[in-house]
Order: C-alpha cells, then structure tokens, then sequence
C-alpha cells in the first residue's frame, strides 16, 4: 500500500525561486538569504507531500537552476573555465548556467537543452579528457538531513550514471565508455554517504534507456549497474524510467540487482505488454506511473484501476506512482480563482494529484468504492465546447490545400527581385527585452488601473521606438519587438476561441523562466484579426519589410495543455486553420514577409525513431504546409525553431516548405550546418550567431567568426544573419550592444565578400 511521487514543481506557488534568484544575480540579496528561501519552498513542498497521506517524501529533485547540473557539480564535471574564474561554488554554478562577464572575464554558458519531450531544458554536462569525476559536494546529502529531521519516510533521487553519460558532450578523445569507471566510483562515494542516513529508497532516474537503445548502450548500462550495485547499501534501490518504454532493456533490467523498477505505463505504450508477457520478478517493486505526470486534467480512476488490475504483480510488490517528475505541471488548482466551476472540476494540478495518489490507493487496497463513483460523476458530466463549422471545415481539407506553389525554387527568384535585400540580409527573431515597464504595463492594463486606449498607446510608443532603434542599427528585415504579448503561445491562445487560461499555473522552462501554458478546452477557430493592427502599424512607421509575427499551430499545440478527447492531428489542424486565416489577413493588409514560429517543432518528436513520422511528423509538417499554402508566390514565410537538434529530421523541416528558416547553433557549435550541406537543403537559413539565452555580450569579432564559418559550409545566397532566439529574456542594453556587433560583423563580411569578388 504505497505511494510515490517521481519529483515535485520547485519554483514555488507564487513563483519565489525565479524572484529570489533572480534578485540574487542582481545583487539584492545575499547566499543566505537565497538559500534560506529555497529551503522554505523545500520545506513546504514536504509538508504538502506528507499532508496528502504520500508513502515517502521526495528530497533530491529541488534545484536553483537545472538537477543535471547539479549533479555534473557534484561530480565535479566543471569545465577548467568556469573554475577559472575562481567564484564561490554557486557562482560558479550560476556561471555554467547562464554565462559570466565582469571585469574584462568572458565565458559563454554550457549548451541548453530540451528534456526528452518537454518544454523543460537541461544544461549539457561537458567532460574533457582533464575532467576527473569525483564526488565533490554535499547539498543532496545536507538536503536529505533536513528532510528526515521533519519526515520519518524519505526517499531521494539522482539522475543516474547512464542518463549523464548519454546526455554529456565529451569534447576531447576520451568518450562516455572511458568515463563510465570514474563516475560509477563516484556514485559509489554517493552510496557510502547516503548510507550514514535513515533513506528508505534511493530513486535513480534513467529516462535515456526509453530511447532506442543499440547493443553497445546495453552493454554499457549492465556494466555500469553491475559494478554500482555491488556497492553495499542500506537503502533500496528504485531504477526509475519516464517518458517511455524499455522495450530494449528490459531483460536486463530484472536480471540487475534493482530493488524497484519504475516504469510509465502512459508514454510507454508498450509498458503494459511488456510486463504483460515477460512477466515482472516477485523479488522487486513496480513502482507502477499510472498517473499522469504531464497533463492537467484529472484522472479517470476507473481506467486507471483497471491498468493496475491487468499489472503481474501483488498488493506486496506495487506501488502507485506518477508517469513522470510533477515539474511539468503546475501547483495548486485551488488558485486559480477566476476559472469557472464546470472547466476546474476537471483539473489537477501537482496538490490534486497528490490527493489523486491517495484516493486510488484508497481503491484500490481498500476498495472504497465511493471515491470510485464520485470520480465517474466527473466524467459523465464532461463537455468540451463543439463547433460543427470547424469541425466540418478540417474535414473538407484536401491533400491540395496543404501545398503551396509555385515551386520554392522559383518563389526564391521572385521574392529576390521583390525585396532586393543585401547580400547575407539582417534580421532578429521577432521579440525584443520585455522590460519591467512592458510587463507593468501589462499587468496594470489586467488589474483595470489604464485602460485599452492607454494600454495600447504605450506599446505603440515602443513599437515606434524600436522600429526606429533597428533602422539606425542597420537591420535589413525588422520586427515590431512583440511587446504586446505575454508569451508566444498564450497570447495566441488568448485571441483564439476553445482555449481558456489560468492565473497562476506556471511551470519552469528554464533556470528562473517559466510558463503558463494555455488550456485546449473546446474546439479552436479565429474570431477576430489577432496581429494585423499591430504589424501593419509597425509596418507604417518604415520603407524597409516588417515581419508579421506568428506562431505556428504544432508549437500552440505543443506548449498548450492538450485536450484528450480529440486526436492532437485534430486539434492541431484546427489551430492550423485559424493561423491560416491570420496569414492570409496579413498578406492582405500589405505584410510581405510572414514569420510562423515552429519553435516547438523538434520538442515533440517522438523519442523512438519508428515513431517519429507515423506517430507525429506525417500530421505535424502538413500542419504547418497547410498555415502558409494559400500566400502568393512573392509573399515570404519565415519559420523559427529554438534548438537545433534535428540533425536527423532535416528533411521533414525543408519540407515545411517555408522560404526561410532560422534557428539556434552558437551553442551547439554549428554543427547542423555540416548536416545542412549534407542533406542538400533547399530553404534559405538563419543559424543563430549569438546565444541569446546568456546575458553574455558577443564581440563583433567573435559573430564574424561565425558567420565565416557558416560561409565555410552554405552558399552566400541560402544565408541570413539572426540571433539564435527572441530577445524577450534580455535587457536593453546587452541587447542592443550585441545586435550593433551583429550588424557590423555582417558589414565587414559583406565588404570581404566584395573585395574577393573585386579581387577575383
Ligand atoms: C522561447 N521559449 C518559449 C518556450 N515556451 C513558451 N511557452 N514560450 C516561449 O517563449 N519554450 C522554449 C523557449 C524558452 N523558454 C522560455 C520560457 C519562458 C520565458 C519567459 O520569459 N517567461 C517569463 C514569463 C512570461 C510571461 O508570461 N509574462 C507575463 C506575466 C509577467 C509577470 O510575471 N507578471 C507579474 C506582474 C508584473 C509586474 O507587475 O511587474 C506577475 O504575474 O506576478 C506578462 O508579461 O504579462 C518569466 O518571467 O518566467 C522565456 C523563455
Ligand atoms: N518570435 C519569438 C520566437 C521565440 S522562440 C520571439 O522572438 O520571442
Ligand atoms: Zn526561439
């Protein structure tokens, strides 16, 4: 009769991480104060856990800014440049994380990447062939301390030795194989120490063996746990997965000297056959992710008991968990005070399913029926609003209305002559800082302190401001700086119908960042012009191009709360069809250049190659093909992607057909570009020069460098000159000290180009 959770939101209810580090960067407050209040956020979370009836509570899973940084510092994985600059242990930290320039220092951050199939982003752990792992901090073990001084049941999670070598780059000979000695030592120092406290159950997480695994992974993972295990411990051992199935490794799994397996019976679709089939050993726990760590609505415990039921193994040997980490959801239901009564009954949040955890407990050992029958009441009574137009309408689609035409080629003639831009064209990837004013004025315009008229007039005074800021600076292509919108996806949700929204429900992104994601409750259509005033009046204010800025329907889709009662191919092309109609507004309004974030795109792609186009590429690109299908061949469609990992996906992206595509690569040091040139890409390209996720501000030298190098691999014609992402997150004057770098680093490789040609 147990419990478990995977790991707990940290940023705090009212989001007090983000303020409290936030305002330590700025010097605000100091190490103690930081710490006290992110041991008061520890602290509660605790409380909340062992309020709700939770077997153990989770300890391990808080951290200031990612957990696989923590562990690569408490491995001592730091790159000598970072202790370099000989800083405090957090600030050398916090310098991994986001970068460090004082006093004549400069050093990029550590890539930033996404977390499997979340919109959460992890710090890419670097090892060198100097890196000497070794056990070399102590906040779990101190975190662990606290906890059981308050808790009788504590169990603490660490990200297991597999995990960081998968994800790790190894920048010098030595790769993850010749590392795998070292950093099991060091786990096996972790065991030792975690042995000196009362700890019921040690979760490793190993999300990286749900992806396709070759034989050397198994070999190496078997080595690795062999070894690890034979290490005496007085705690148990759970070896927790998420976010998939373990299809290649689950024979050796039940082999290894696991106390606990955790499997996630939801994303792993072949969980249930599985254990099914091969059987699950009497021996070991099933730490069984039955409830759903990702999404927010509530669950149905009549589907859910009836998995547990079909699960080979006794009331000994289960325990009820959730699918994955509750990081990804939000907190508390409870606070969102405004949303009405029949949509929040059919919500939970991170409390609720704790309290989820609870009742099918309750039914499933205790048989309490009651708790069953109230749950079905919820779902008899579910109705998610219907529009037969819409519905109708993606059902009339046409495998015609998903192409456009002419050919790309030949648009790239017409749109060359219609815009006659200079060679490598400038431009940025829409957002500009959203600065306290901006916000306050957002927020003041919400609590009914100005009204619209005021509201707007501020922000056309910022428009006004940074068309003219980008005209002096020398930028070719320029945007409106977005000021108007909260976040790219919930502002967009906000003016589109079928969606609602939440005040509080925040969820981390990254470090200090944070999201509130829409909700799909009904069916999605456009009911009124949603950019047009505001991209034509940017547009007005110049005779160069300003981009319309929209975003594309997988990335609403993939940064919203799905609804599940419909398939997301459904979903998405609603949404799809109401982004369609915007374009078209647009190009009717004069807006010659339209800009379709996919940054999400890449997020979703399913973790196993097999599924990566039948399960969502095949409605994912047609998506997006058919939001752009209708524009005339002079029209120019811009997409975006955060992220360039999608090496292996490269044709699927020159098949969104758009006429130019920008994305990051300064941090994973341009590698895409050799995958470009190999897979003969057609759609003209902005890899990012700078990294806009670092406060950190690149010499023109340095943005020289790169574009050279992008040079080195793509045709002059195929390439614009952009940061990697919107600037939102930056203030004005890094940005605007950067962007002037960015321009003139772009004239100086113009005017070589045209020395060699001179020359030539
Ligand atoms: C590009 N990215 C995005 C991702 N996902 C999205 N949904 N959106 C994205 O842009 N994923 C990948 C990347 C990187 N991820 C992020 C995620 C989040 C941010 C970011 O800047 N987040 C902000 C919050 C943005 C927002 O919604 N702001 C609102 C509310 C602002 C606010 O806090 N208001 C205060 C009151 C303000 C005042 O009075 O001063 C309050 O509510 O208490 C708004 O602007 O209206 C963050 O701060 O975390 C960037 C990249
Ligand atoms: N147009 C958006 C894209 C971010 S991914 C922005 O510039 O913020
Ligand atoms: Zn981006």
């Amino acid at each position: 009769m147990s419990t478990n959770i995977i790991g707990f939101p940290r940023i705090g209810e009212n989001r007090e991480l983000k303020r409290a580090t936030e305002k330590y960067w700025k010097g605000e407050i100091d190490q103690d104060q930081l710490n006290d209040i992110a041991d008061g956020l520890k602290d509660k979370n605790w409380q909340k856990q062992a309020e709700s009836g939770l077997t153990w509570i989770a300890t391990g899973d808080f951290s200031y800014f990612d957990n696989l940084l923590d562990l690569a510092n408490l491995l001592n994985i730091i790159p000598k440049r970072y202790k370099d600059l000989k800083l405090n242990p957090l600030d050398t930290y916090f310098a991994q994380a986001r970068g460090y320039q004082s006093e004549g220092k400069s050093v990029k951050a550590l890539p930033l990447k996404k977390w499997f199939n979340t919109n959460y982003h992890y710090l890419v752990p670097e090892f060198d062939d100097d890196t000497e792992v070794r056990l070399a901090g102590d906040t779990l073990f101190q975190d662990l301390t606290k906890a059981l001084k308050k808790h009788k049941n504590v169990k603490t999670s660490l990200i297991g030795p597999f995990t960081l070598l998968k994800l790790g780059h190894f920048s010098g000979e030595k790769q993850a194989r010749n590392f795998a000695p070292a950093v099991v030592a060091a786990y096996k120092d972790i065991f030792k120490k975690l042995n000196e406290h009362q700890l019921a159950w040690l979760q490793i997480d190993e999300p990286a063996i749900v992806f396709d695994l070759s034989d050397d992974d198994r070999a190496l993972f078997k080595e690795i746990y062999k070894d690890l295990l034979s290490e005496k411990h007085n705690f148990k051992v759970n070896l927790q997965t998420y976010f998939g199935d373990v299809r290649d490794i689950y024979d050796d799994l039940i082999e290894l000297d696991f106390d606990g397996l955790g499997l996630d019976f939801l994303e792993g679709k072949e969980s249930l056959d599985i254990v099914g089939k091969k059987g699950f050993p009497a021996d070991k726990v099933l730490f069984a992710g039955v409830l759903n760590g990702k999404n927010i609505w509530r669950n149905n415990y009549t589907a859910t008991i009836n998995l547990l039921k079909k699960l080979p193994v006794t009331e000994d040997n289960l325990v009820i968990s959730t699918s994955c980490s509750l990081l990804h959801v939000p907190y508390n239901v409870d606070n969102e005070t405004e949303l009405a009564s029949d949509i929040k009954q059919h919500l939970s949040f991170a409390y609720q399913k704790l309290n989820e955890l609870n009742d099918l407990n309750a039914i499933y050992f205790d048989g309490h029926k009651d708790k069953l029958d109230e749950n079905q009441k919820v779902f008899d009574n579910i109705q998610h609003p219907a529009d037969t137009a819409v519905q109708k309408r993606v059902q009339d689609l046409k495998d015609s209305d998903f192409v456009r035409s002419p050919e790309r080629a030949k648009r790239e003639v017409l749109q060359k002559k219609r815009f006659n831009l200079p060679e490598l064209p400038t431009t940025t990837i829409g957002s500009f800082p959203q600065t306290k004013d901006v916000r306050e004025n957002r927020s003041r315009f919400r609590k009914g302190e100005i009204n619209r008229e005021q509201y707007q007039e501020f922000i056309d005074e910022k428009i006004k401001r940074i068309i003219k800021w980008q005209e002096e600076a020398g930028f070719d292509v320029l945007v409106h700086g977005e000021y108007e919108r909260n976040d790219m996806v919930e502002y967009f949700g906000e003016n589109l119908a079928g969606f609602v929204f939440t005040k509080k429900a925040w969820v981390q992104s990254y470090g200090s960042r944070a999201v509130k994601p829409p909700i799909i409750w009904g069916d999605v259509s456009r009911k009124h012009p949603i950019s047009v005033a505001t991209s034509t009046y940017a547009q007005s204010l110049t005779d160069k191009p300003v981009k319309g800025m929209l975003t594309g329907p997988v990335t609403i889709f993939n940064w919203s709360f799905p609804r599940e009662d419909i398939s997301p191919k459904e979903s998405v092309t609603q949404i799809a069809l109401a982004i369609q109609d915007e374009v078209l507004d647009l190009e009717k309004h004069g807006i010659a250049i339209i800009q379709i974030d996919e940054a999400a795109l890449r997020e979703k792609l399913p973790l196993r190659k097999t599924d990566w186009y039948s399960q969502y590429l095949d409605w994912a690109v047609p998506a997006f093909k058919l939001v752009h299908s209708r524009v005339q061949p002079e029209t120019q469609i811009h997409t975006h992607m955060c992220y360039s990992e999608f090496n292996d996906i490269i044709p699927a992206i020159d098949a969104l057909d758009a006429d130019v595509i920008s994305f990051e690569a300064s941090r994973s040091d341009l590698s895409i570009i050799d995958e470009l040139k190999k897979n003969h890409f057609e759609t003209e390209v902005g890899p990012g020069v700078y990294d806009i996720h670092s406060p950190r501000i690149p010499s023109t030298d340095e943005i020289h460098g790169i574009i050279q190098k992008i040079l080195a691999k793509l045709p002059v014609d195929k390439v614009w000159v952009n940061p990697d992402c919107g600037l939102k997150t930056r203030g004005e004057a890094e940005t605007f000290a950067s962007l002037e770098n960015l321009v003139s680093a772009t004239k100086q490789t113009r005017a070589e180009l045209s020395e060699n040609l001179v020359k030539e």
